[in-house]
């Protein structure tokens, strides 16, 4: 890491992005902040386009002409006290060199795919940004995967390279040879290891001049692996306007970001969240991308972090919020926060609530999938509707539809649709990578249908009910899981709780709750606990919701994201596990 501190004094920085031109849309930046920021219209389209040159080094331009301020482009801290920043200047420089590193010394070409595994290390995003700059497609995962998760990513994405640290090196070599694409390893480490490349001394060695290629706004230049809740996880190729979509108006409407921004995404680098919130977002802003390299979530640290840094706005998974909540933390009165963004499940309205009360700071939802980017949030200034999804992001035509892709009316139930005829709208994922026959089944008339099912009120508002495969159906009702664990969530013995059907042999198929009990609870007679649970479901909604069944468990099956992986559960009901 010593090399990052003190890469400045090292190296001497200059920065040559040769790449860089003033773009056609250059015209269309308008001051909302000072030193302006993109416009578009929300439908506007240009054939070509490249995050690293049309966005990125456009700040560095502006930083070059003393139009930006002084805050980084990208801010890191750990635990240890070590810092790393860098402006828009030092980090084209650095992103250039990548390019370089992986056109010229690995000999990867315009279309390759690199999987990238890195925890967040700065490194993490001269990788990200080299590849977009070289137009090789990166392919994020997570540090948590275990070797079988790594091998199953390798070999259904085909990567040409893989660039990892010295922890998962030895995984990789123990399967390499059931990978046959793989032919190019980077190391990020400290440390050598053999067979590998090292980056680090790589890019120091490596040139500054590197001219960004050519890219289609049509070219792919990601591709997520969904998160696996439902199944195996699924290859989401997106094109470049996956980026664009956020120089949009109605993107840059949601958080109005400005340069002198600090954003925070919690997020795990191996998520899309992470490329929207820590990367994309908060650049098109020209704000300031934080990151705490948080080697395990621990809520103290992000306490801490939030009230030693000048961080202005944050974006993490509701488990999050929900975690700092449940400590008793003396104050959670942050001295530079304005504004809290969740997403990636369901947030509870008592904890939306509750938040706010606790730090006086908005805590609003964002809906999303991989497939689609950010598709619904209640923009800043806006009523905020607690429990609700907000409203659909333009240019995403969001509607709720029945199984054939008929619109339905307000307040009925059915699936969650985007809008894709006569327009498929940018940013809307390109297809599964080599499934096309997936591809064809999540088109439902002229919608992509999300697979989750909600309602919109009259005013617009989106209600999340749950995943089409979570809804319940007993004696003739259909009930949403997340309509019963916020129910449960509103009792003081209930820490988290995942509801499922369960079969009976006269109703077909009932309500279950499996239920983590707080620790004040643990001791409690669980038949009468049960009862009382029971009881205050029926009290706070609809009756027939109410869990027929309870099991009391120490803790829930989940998703390396952190998300409840209810169809396991729902499988062990039925016998099927
Ligand atoms: N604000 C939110 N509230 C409730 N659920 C959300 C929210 N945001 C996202 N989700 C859920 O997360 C899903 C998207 O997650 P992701 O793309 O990581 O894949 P996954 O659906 O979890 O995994 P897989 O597709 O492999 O089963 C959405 O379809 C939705 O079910």
């Amino acid at each position: 890491m010593q090399w990052l501190l003190r890469s400045r004094a090292l190296w001497g920085l200059h920065t040559s992005c040769r790449g860089f031109r003033p773009p056609p849309w250059h015209l269309h930046y308008q001051s909302l902040s000072g030193a302006g920021t993109p416009r578009w219209s929300d439908h506007h389209n240009p054939e070509e386009f490249n995050f690293a040159r049309d966005v990125f080094d456009y700040w560095t331009q502006m930083e070059k002409e003393g139009r930006r301020g002084p805050n980084p482009a990208l801010w890191w801290v750990n635990d240890r006290g070590d810092e790393v920043k860098w402006s828009f200047k030092e980090m084209t420089d650095l992103t250039c060199r990548t390019a370089n590193v992986l056109t010229q010394t690995c000999d990867l070409k315009q279309g390759d795919r690199l999987l990238l595994i890195l925890p967040r290390v700065p490194e993490w995003w001269l990788v990200t940004l080299g590849c977009i700059r070289a137009g090789i497609i990166v392919i994020p995962g997570t540090t948590q995967m275990m070797a079988k998760d790594i091998l199953y990513r390798l070999q259904v994405s085909k990567a040409n390279s893989i660039v990892t640290t010295d922890t998962l090196a030895p995984e990789v070599d123990s399967m390499a040879s059931g990978c046959p694409a793989l032919k190019t390893k980077l190391l990020v480490s400290d440390h050598g290891c053999k067979g590998w490349l090292d980056f680090r001394s790589l890019i120091k060695a490596a040139s500054p001049d590197h001219t960004c290629v050519k890219s289609q706004s049509r070219d792919p230049v990601v591709i997520f692996f969904t998160s696996g809740t439902s199944g195996f996880p699924k290859m989401v190729k997106h094109n470049h306007r996956f980026a664009l979509r956020s120089s949009l108006p109605s993107c840059r409407h949601l958080m109005q970001l400005k340069t002198s921004d600090i954003f925070w995404c919690m997020s795990d680098p191996g998520w899309i969240m992470a490329m929207i919130g820590s990367m994309v977002e908060p650049w098109t802003a020209g704000s300031t991308v934080f990151v705490h390299e948080l080697t395990q979530f621990d809520p103290k640290v992000i306490v801490k972090t939030m009230f030693k840094y000048p961080i202005t706005q944050c974006l993490a998974a509701p488990t999050v919020f929900r975690m700092i909540l449940q400590q008793n933390f003396a104050s959670l009165r942050f001295p530079t926060l304005e504004y809290c963004w969740c997403g990636g499940e369901a947030l509870l309205p008592e904890e939306q609530h509750k938040w706010r009360q606790e730090t006086g700071i908005q805590l609003t939802q964002i809906y999303g999938q991989s497939e689609t980017g950010i598709t619904c949030s209640t923009p800043r200034g806006m009523k905020v509707k607690p429990g609700s999804l907000g409203k659909p992001i333009p240019p995403f035509d969001i509607q709720i539809i029945d199984d054939t892709g008929n619109v339905l009316p307000p307040n009925t139930e059915g699936n969650i649709g985007i809008r894709i005829k006569p327009t498929r709208p940018i940013g809307l994922f390109m297809g599964y990578e080599d499934d096309p026959v997936k591809t064809a089944k999540v088109e439902c008339g002229d919608f992509y249908n999300t697979g989750d099912r909600g309602t919109i009120d009259e005013e617009g508002y989106l209600w999340f009910l749950g995943r089409s495969d979570d809804v319940i159906i007993t004696a003739g009702y259909r009930i949403g899981p997340s309509e019963v664990e916020n129910a449960l969530a509103e009792h003081p013995a209930v820490a988290e709780s995942a509801v499922v059907s369960s079969p009976d042999p006269i109703r077909g198929q009932v309500v279950k709750a499996f239920v983590v009990l707080t620790p004040q609870f643990v001791s409690q007679d669980p038949e009468q606990l049960t009862k009382e649970l029971q009881q205050h479901v029926k009290s706070v909604t609809a009756p027939y919701k109410y869990p027929r069944k309870v099991e009391f468990v120490p803790k829930l099956p989940k998703t390396v994201t952190g998300k409840i992986r209810r169809n396991e559960l729902r499988k062990k009901e039925f016998g099927q596990m």
